[in-house]
């Protein structure tokens, strides 16, 4: 279990902090003694093989307890408890891995729906709402299907309806476990450029889980890998995703290319070797 982070963002104060995690669901354990932080506009990615407990820790972050947890979460200083369901849910949002739609519902009411959480009880949306949710669909290149079912869109639009949701919620900590399912590469790099942009403009922060290290590297500030067993590696993207980490983590030797990129940063993809 190893911190290896650089010092750049140190003077800032920390929105999120995680400290002696243990957590266990069923026969595996996730993780052992887990700690970081994360500072606004930060955007963090968890990585490791199925079935590590990538989405178990994910839910756990978010306040949404599974398996058995011990350790301490704090978001803005506090913990959940004390924050509440109501004032949590505005300060983090969710993206889960797979939507499920029960119902009929129009693509602009569910991405509305993200704004439930700052409206009073007998509230409606006001027009503010709306327009919030228009832009998001709009940044997602979905308003043409404002109108649509949501029983009707494909793997990939409805993961793009959910990136506009929680685009339209505005939380200050986003959590999303595995944002770029069903994504063609377009359009995961549309999502990823759109929640970098959003990070460095308005100082949110993400949590996500990633499958791919070359998107994780090239997006992300800093990276947790979970090996399994409880064992985990946290700190800098640079530092924690390179070839001997990564071969480690899946088990599988990789080979590091770098490439320069248009922004002047060294991209850094993983192949199989
Ligand atoms: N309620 C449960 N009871 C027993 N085992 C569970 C339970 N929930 C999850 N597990 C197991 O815990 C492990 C971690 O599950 P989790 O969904 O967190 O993995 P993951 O790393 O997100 O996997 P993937 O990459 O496949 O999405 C898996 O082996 C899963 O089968």
């Amino acid at each position: 279990m190893m911190s290896l982070h650089g010092s750049s963002v140190d003077v800032l104060k920390a929105i999120f902090k995680v400290a002696d995690v243990e957590l266990r669901v069923g026969q595996t354990q996730v993780s052992k003694a887990l700690g970081f932080e994360v500072y606004p506009g930060e955007m963090l990615a968890i990585l490791g093989r199925n079935g590590v407990g990538k989405s178990t820790l994910l839910s756990c972050l978010a306040g949404l307890p599974r398996g058995e947890m011990a350790g301490d979460i704090l978001l803005g200083g506090k913990t959940y408890q004390a924050w509440g369901d109501r004032a949590s849910a505005c300060w983090r949002g969710w993206l889960a891995q797979k939507q499920q739609d029960q119902f009929s519902a129009t693509v602009l009411e569910t991405v509305i729906s993200g704004r439930h959480p700052h409206l009073n009880r007998w509230s409606w949306e006001s027009a503010d709402d709306r327009a919030l949710a228009l832009a998001s669909l709009a940044a997602v290149g979905m308003t043409d299907f404002a109108a649509r079912d949501v029983l009707t869109l494909s793997g990939g639009e409805r993961q793009r309806v959910a990136v506009a949701t929680i685009l339209t919620q505005n939380p200050t900590l986003y959590f999303m476990d595995e944002p770029l399912a069903h994504l063609d590469l377009n359009h995961q790099i549309e999502v990823l450029n759109l929640l970098r942009a959003k990070a460095k403009r308005e100082r949110v922060s993400a949590i996500m889980v990633l499958h791919e290290p070359g998107l994780a590297h090239r997006y992300c500030d800093s990276a947790l890998l979970l090996f399994g067993e409880g064992e985990w590696l946290y700190g800098s993207a640079s530092a924690v995703l390179t070839a001997d980490n990564l071969s480690r983590l899946y088990g599988y030797p990789l080979l590091q290319i770098e490439n320069p990129g248009a922004d002047g940063q060294v991209q850094r993809w993983f192949v199989p070797a």
